[in-house]
């Protein structure tokens, strides 16, 4: 076993991406497996069958590969059956919840926790919130023959749970009886332990963009490792909740998984519940009858019945009224729900559901304002849209998609593009109001191009407009300055470390020099100095010294950062 172990941490040192070390943990814990099978009672009549590794930090799923007993190679990050290979929300809520290995008895449904002292759970905490509850889960594991499973948590260094490995085994002559995982728990959780550090903090393998359509059209570092979990739970019948901030993108997201799912030639609904009044929501979703109540001249149809054969995304989840709550549940376990005014029968519900949500859900659950059984049902396949600024290698990217895109919608032939510095400038910038607030900068900027542009040739957006769109931001919601310069200090800190010492600390001067060199070109030279409270350095015509020196700052560190270039030369030259 230690040679095992050794031999686990040799080769976790030499690999560079999360898929490779998830495929070199799995394959030492699935021998473990296999020698604790073949020297047990159940020798010959038992199999292991796969281990699954899976990232979860902050209740959204973030990675996730599988490796089938017997496979050498290491395979995709999810298998084209992948569809069968998601874990189980109610395994995954028991590592949490007991922070130790558990085992699963599948045809039971008991789970029992290693650990010595904690209490062991029957079919009811089971079924508690949607996991075997709904038999979706247990199905799953069914449907891939795992009778036994050990899921072991996956934990940071400060402790906290942020994934789990599972190991499925095929043991009919096992059921209601002990497996092997109990007595090999131990050496299993040390492998976990060991691989967790590789596991938790490789970024994953880079993946073809081949999903880029215009609902997804931009696939930076991030997004390309949650794509393989994205294309997966695309394919699911089961709830998707799309977590995020405004304007990140979910609602794209979820027409996304619409596209790659069986039911994509039917109907995408999207209801959006910000714009329902509370005491209308019932009848949005479910439709009414004619004298339904005031106002209900004639029969309509909802938000689920328009969605029949399709998807229905329900946007702002946590907007919905606790009664609205309750019929939504009711929709979701029985697949059937009463249009408003009508007698009696149910009606029947083809739809799948993609719920979004930019609030903290399990916070409304403590509120009291969002039903803790609602909240487990439609907490199935989680996924996070992360903000903009947390995969900023897109925000060039993303910038000329949306200049594309906007110039073709006024003139159908005919090119525009941005300047580096213009991208620099979009680069540079922080985006609370994520996707939406870049495209609506971009729109902005666009315009402005587009007043100076002679109406034939290219359209180019310079740094000067979209520094001027990004002006009119300074209203209430935007980051404060102290925010924003400590992203940017940051920025510094982590492009010092990455040059091992290159990057000398007096090329931070070159913020004075920004700041000038921008003002001057938004204000115009004289306003800009008294703006900056230097009106003085302009009545004794010392300004062009000022600026010199200041805007060579800025050249001093973009030579060191070696992008050359210098930004502000015109401003210099109009005054010599
Ligand atoms: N694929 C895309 N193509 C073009 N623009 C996009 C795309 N995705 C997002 N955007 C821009 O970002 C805006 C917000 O996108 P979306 O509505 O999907 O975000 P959201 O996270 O659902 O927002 P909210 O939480 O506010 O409903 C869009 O209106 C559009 O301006």
């Amino acid at each position: 076993m230690h040679e095992s172990l050794s031999a686990l941490v040799t080769g976790l040192r030499g690999v560079e991406h999360f898929e490779a070390a998830a495929t070199l943990t799995l394959r030492r814990m699935l021998e473990v497996a296999e020698e604790a099978v073949s020297s047990s009672l159940y020798a010959g009549r038992a199999r292991v069958l796969r281990g699954m590794v899976h990232l979860r930090p902050g209740d959204a799923y973030r990675r996730l590969v599988s490796l089938e007993r017997g496979a050498e190679r290491a395979q995709p990050a999810v298998p084209e059956e992948g569809a069968a290979l998601l874990t189980s929300a109610t395994a995954w809520r028991s590592v949490v919840r007991y922070r130790c290995a558990v085992s699963i008895d599948v045809n039971l449904g008991t789970l029992e926790p290693h650990a010595e002292g904690a209490e062991v759970e029957g079919d009811v905490a089971l079924s508690e919130g949607g996991g075997f509850s709904s038999n979706d889960s247990r199905q799953r594991f069914l449907g891939r023959q795992a009778s036994h499973v050990c899921v072991l948590p996956l934990r940071a260094p400060g402790g906290e749970v942020e994934g789990m490995i599972s190991l499925e085994a095929d043991c009919p002559a096992a059921v209601g009886r002990e497996f092997v995982w109990r007595e090999r728990g131990e050496a299993l959780q040390l492998f976990t332990d060991v691989a967790a550090p590789y596991l938790l903090a490789l970024p994953s393998r880079p993946v073809a963009a081949a999903e880029v359509d215009e609902f997804l059209p931009v696939v930076g570092a991030t997004m390309a490792g949650l794509l393989p979990i994205l294309r997966v739970f695309a394919q699911q019948e089961e709830t998707l909740l799309v977590s995020g901030a405004t304007g990140a993108g979910k609602s794209r997201l979820a027409r996304w998984c619409h596209e790659r799912s069986e039911r994509r030639r039917g109907a995408f609904e999207v209801l959006d519940l910000v714009t329902v009044p509370e005491e209308l929501q019932m009848a949005e979703l479910f439709g009414w009858k004619k004298g339904a109540f005031t106002g209900a001249m004639r029969d309509n149809v909802g938000s689920v019945a328009r969605a029949e054969g399709g998807t229905l995304f329900i946007d702002e989840i946590d907007k919905l009224s606790l009664k609205a709550q309750a019929g939504l549940l009711h929709l979701l376990e029985e697949r059937s729900y009463r249009p408003l005014g009508e007698g009696t029968g149910e009606k029947r519900a083809d739809v799948r559901f993609i719920i979004g949500t930019n609030a903290e859900l399990l916070g409304a659950v403590r509120a009291g304002r969002f039903r803790e059984d609602l909240y487990y049902r439609v907490n199935v396949l989680p996924i996070r849209m992360p903000p903009l600024d947390e995969r900023r290698d897109e925000i060039p990217l993303w910038a000329r998609y949306m200049v594309g895109r906007r110039h073709r919608e006024r003139v159908p032939s005919g090119l525009a593009r941005l300047t580096e510095g213009a991208e620099r400038l979009l680069s540079g910038s922080s985006w609370p109001g994520n996707l939406r607030q870049l495209d609506n900068i971009v729109r902005r900027a666009y315009t402005l191009a587009m007043v100076g542009h002679g109406g034939s040739g290219e359209v180019v957006m310079e740094e000067r407009h979209v520094a001027q769109a990004l002006s009119y931001e300074g209203a209430p919601g935007g980051r404060p300055l102290s925010e924003a310069l400590r992203v940017a200090a940051l920025a510094f800190v982590q492009e010092a470390q990455r040059r091992g010492g290159s990057l000398d600390l007096d090329l931070a001067d070159a913020f004075r020099g920004f700041v000038l060199g921008l003002a001057v070109r938004q204000l115009g030279r004289d306003e800009a100095f008294r703006a900056l409270g230097r009106e003085s350095l302009v009545r004794n015509r010392n300004h062009h010294k000022a600026l010199k020196r200041e805007v060579e700052k800025v050249d001093a560190l973009l030579k060191a950062l070696g992008e050359g270039g210098a930004p502000f030369a015109d401003l210099l030259a109009s005054e010599e």
